[in-house]
């Protein structure tokens, strides 16, 4: 058995980004960027006004000044200001040629078609400069960012209305087990639905690839051979379950049929032991093993970090501390990742309370869990207090 970190180290080896494509900025939440991208318009375009008030010279405050018109933002005053004179302006609106500075609506007193300023001004006051925030062909969104809303913001901002970003990693999902039906489908006495391929194709997705469900390969060489040939040109494949060593588990075996190279097979975790990791013709396949409990924690922390680097992302999976609610005894030779719930003190401590049932067959419970506390091989015994190392689950895992 390899530890976890080394079993990682080695998944995410070889891994190449995909290749970039273009999509609408409406089409790209979530999505990494391919290239560099650079604004195509200065913002704000031009000197335009902060507030509402009065644009003028600041050195003929307090005034009282003639008032020669207005600007509103996209309807520019085209005329010059002199000394003693001003014009209403609005937020947004361009700074007439002549002012430097704009007056604040509260600061003023208006007299039919003079105004004074009742407030010291000074020279540059409410004035928002051209190209305060970025100028036409500034780089501001780079390659590998992931795009959230808040980018997506700046990138209409740069009139950026298509983005390069990377192609979704293609990530082909079997399932294996003559127990194993499709949720919905009809069963017979002792067969149970899939939860692992609804459950892996979701996390695929919520981690920025396209999920390609192949279905449910029976226990035969022939089935699982014929499931594995529809994986062609995918950029990885997933198998769930058949990963042990009964008489039953024969996908590494089918694999192989189809010429795995074979990485290795068995890791010191728990759950997740008989995880197996290999190359079909340069695809990478991860073959998880097929309790629930275990599919989906090592889709968590391998499968996540995997198509991060697909996608040109860091891998990483932060773990963060919190501290623990009651006491867990010492742990064996396997990294244990153990369902916990969180809460936060008033004091702002984080609690982690792990959860009593730790089968790797029982979903109710890593549905319900906040983190899986991570606990090193050989850790020594903690007790209530003591601070431990949590993987955070998101909406994404
Ligand atoms: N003698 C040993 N037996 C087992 C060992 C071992 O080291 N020696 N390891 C155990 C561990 S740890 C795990 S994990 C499991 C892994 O088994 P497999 O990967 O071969 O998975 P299966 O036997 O196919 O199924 C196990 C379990 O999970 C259920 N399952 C399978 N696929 C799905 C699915 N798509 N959706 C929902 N549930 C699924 C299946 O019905 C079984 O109950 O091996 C232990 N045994
Ligand atoms: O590691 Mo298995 O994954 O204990 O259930």
């Amino acid at each position: 058995m390899i530890a976890v970190e080394v079993a990682l180290s080695r998944v995410v080896a070889d891994l190449v980004p995909t290749t970039g494509e273009t999509v609408a900025l409406s089409q790209s939440l979530h999505r990494v960027l391919a290239a560099d991208c650079a604004a195509r318009v200065s913002h704000p375009p031009l000197d335009v006004s902060s507030m509402d008030g009065y644009a003028l010279r600041a050195a003929d405050a307090p005034g009282p000044l003639t008032v020669l018109g207005e600007a509103a933002a996209g309807h520019p005053f085209e005329g010059v200001i002199a000394s003693k004179q001003a014009i209403r302006i609005f937020t947004g609106a361009a700074i007439p040629a002549g002012a430097d500075c704009v007056a604040m609506q509260e600061d003023c007193r208006r007299d039919d078609n003079l105004v004074s300023i009742d407030s010291p001004i000074a020279a540059g006051a409410h004035i928002r400069r051209a190209g305060m925030d970025f100028h036409h062909g500034q780089v501001l969104l780079k390659a590998g960012t992931l795009m959230g809303p808040r980018q997506i913001a700046l990138a209409a901002a740069m009139n950026l209305p298509w983005l390069p970003v990377r192609r979704r990693p293609r990530v082909a999902i079997m399932s294996s087990g003559d127990e194993i039906t499709m949720p919905g489908e009809p069963m017979r006495a002792g067969q149970l639905p899939s939860s692992n391929g609804p459950g892996l194709a979701a996390l695929v997705q919520a981690n920025g690839g396209e999920a390609v469900q192949l279905g449910i390969a029976a226990d035969t060489r022939q089935s699982l051979a014929a499931m594995i040939a529809a994986a062609r040109g995918c950029d990885l494949l997933v198998t769930s379950g058949g990963a042990s060593v009964g008489d039953y588990d024969m996908v590494q075996d089918a694999l192989t049929d189809h010429g795995l190279t074979l990485d290795f097979w068995k890791i010191a975790m728990r759950p997740g032991k008989p995880l197996m990791f290999g190359h079909l013709r340069h695809v990478p396949v991860l073959g998880l093993p097929g309790n629930p409990v275990a599919a989906m924690v090592c889709a968590t922390v391998f499968l996540r970090p995997m198509l991060r680097c697909l996608l040109g992302l860091p891998p990483h999976n932060p773990l963060v501390s919190a501290t623990l609610a009651t006491e867990m005894p010492a742990n064996d030779a396997r990294q244990d990742y153990v369902r916990a719930t969180l809460t936060r003190k008033p004091n702002g401590a984080i609690i982690a309370q792990p959860f009593g049932r730790q089968d790797s067959g029982a979903l109710s419970g890593l549905a319900g869990a906040d983190c899986l506390i991570v606990r090193a091989p050989h850790a020594q015994a903690v007790k209530a207090g003591d601070a431990v190392a949590i993987l955070p689950l998101h909406g994404d895992c």
